[in-house]
């Protein structure tokens, strides 16, 4: 079967965050904010969701799960389940866990709230590299607990791990916990098994728990691979590891991800206070991508390889003093254009007011993120074509301080 990423889908009425919550999330602002064009003329590449169509044999498992007429209080009992998810990691990972590590969440940001406040003691501190998912950050602040930030060393648009300052971090006996993310967000390094290694060592030698957030796991470029953080360590149980396939397959909305926890203290004090019941829907819809997903995955990475060639493209020809390099991972384009704008512009509201393109800034990212942009990629070439223009536009043309026609 061939898959249509080319469709443009009407998302209006349908509640979601990337058509009506961004006044909110980017702006903090009120839904009377506004912007020289009318919504619907937005492009829209902030938020990581997709604008492709969830595949349709997961839209079939829960038409299928609807079918049984009652959608009464559910967890993940049947084991076909485990057996959906053991069977993936194993074909795409080569990485297995027992069933009974096997836990699941309304979503990775709940499970990240909970982790740390099963984790840490009131005083401890959370350590995490920045830029960063900014999530990583109100996981700590809504559990009252210091953030520490490592900032990765930024050569040229490339992103590596200053160890010696991770380290140095790590031994603060106050840090107790650092959130991993592995594929990183919004850098998109897939991190080697050697940078992995490390990370593991200085943690685990310096007694601080991980939370290895995977959710990007399977969105590689072609012939990049993945190495889940505790595939290098069997033998430790103080590694926590987050997936999810609402990434992979646009299904954010249905708020499910797996938690796999080998440390058994943790797992019961889990298993007693996360919140259990699960939406039978988001069960079906989750097993049914790690059982059928793998087609219109292998189709959405050649789509969304090809979506990055042509911004790489763009950007050398347009944007010449932009830095940016096609991501190993995440569908997520971080362009460093601090040579078009002065330091202090408010780049989502300059964006937004002026292109009439919603998009993220590295503001949004905690630290270490200033002047750079990032743009969702998984939606249709056309939409990225005129998100593309309109920001060029701009950014040669911003002194005119007129809106771009669109
Ligand atoms: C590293 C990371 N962890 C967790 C999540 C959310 O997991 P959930 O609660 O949906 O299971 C995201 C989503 N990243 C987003 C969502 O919008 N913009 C982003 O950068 C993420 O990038």
């Amino acid at each position: 079967m061939k898959y249509d990423f080319d469709e443009i889908i009407d998302r209006t009425g349908t509640n979601a965050m990337n058509t009506d919550g961004f006044r909110q999330y980017i702006f903090n602002a009120t839904e009377d904010m506004k912007f020289p064009f009318k919504d619907e003329e937005f492009i829209r590449m902030w938020i990581a969701d997709m604008e492709f169509a969830t595949p349709p044999e997961i839209r079939e498992a829960v038409k299928e799960r609807l079918d049984r007429k009652i959608m009464g209080y559910s967890q993940v009992f049947d084991p076909a389940y485990y057996e959906a998810v053991s069977n993936w990691m194993n074909r795409y990972y080569d990485w297995s866990f027992p069933k009974e590590h096997l836990e699941t969440s309304h979503g990775i940001i709940p499970a990240l709230y909970e982790l740390v406040e099963y984790i840490c003691k009131p005083n401890e501190k959370v350590l995490i590299v920045t830029p960063s998912y900014g999530f990583f950050k109100s996981a700590a602040e809504h559990n009252h607990l210091e953030l520490v930030c490592s900032d990765l060393i930024n050569e040229q648009g490339h992103y590596s791990i200053d160890f010696a300052d991770f380290e140095a971090k790590a031994s603060d006996e106050q840090v107790t916990l650092c959130i991993f993310c592995n594929p990183h967000n919004p850098s998109g390094r897939v991190w080697t098994t050697e940078e992995l290694q490390r990370v593991g060592e200085i943690c685990l030698n310096h007694n601080v728990w991980v939370i290895s957030d995977e959710i990007h796991c399977d969105l590689l470029r072609t012939g990049r691979k993945h190495t889940p953080l505790s595939k290098l360590f069997p033998d430790t149980d103080r590694i926590v590891t987050c997936m999810s396939p609402s990434k992979t397959f646009n299904m954010a909305g249905l708020m499910f991800s797996n938690v796999i926890i080998a440390n058994e203290g943790l797992r019961t004090i889990w298993q007693t206070r996360h919140y259990g019941f699960k939406n039978p829907l988001s069960i079906a819809a989750t097993q049914a991508a790690y059982e059928h997903g793998d087609e219109w995955l292998k189709q959405l990475k050649t789509y969304l390889d090809d979506n990055f060639a042509f911004v790489d493209q763009y950007v050398k020809r347009y944007l010449p003093q932009a830095v940016f390099h096609i991501p190993e991972a995440t569908y997520l384009a971080w362009i460093d254009i601090a040579a078009y704008v002065p330091q202090n512009v408010n780049l989502p509201l300059f964006f937004a007011e002026q292109a009439g393109v919603l998009l993220e800034d590295g503001h949004m990212f905690v630290a270490n993120g200033g002047g750079c942009i990032r743009l969702n990629l998984a939606c249709p070439r056309s939409v990225i074509e005129e998100g593309l223009r309109r920001i060029s536009t701009v950014l040669v043309h911003k002194n005119e301080g007129e809106p771009v026609q669109v």
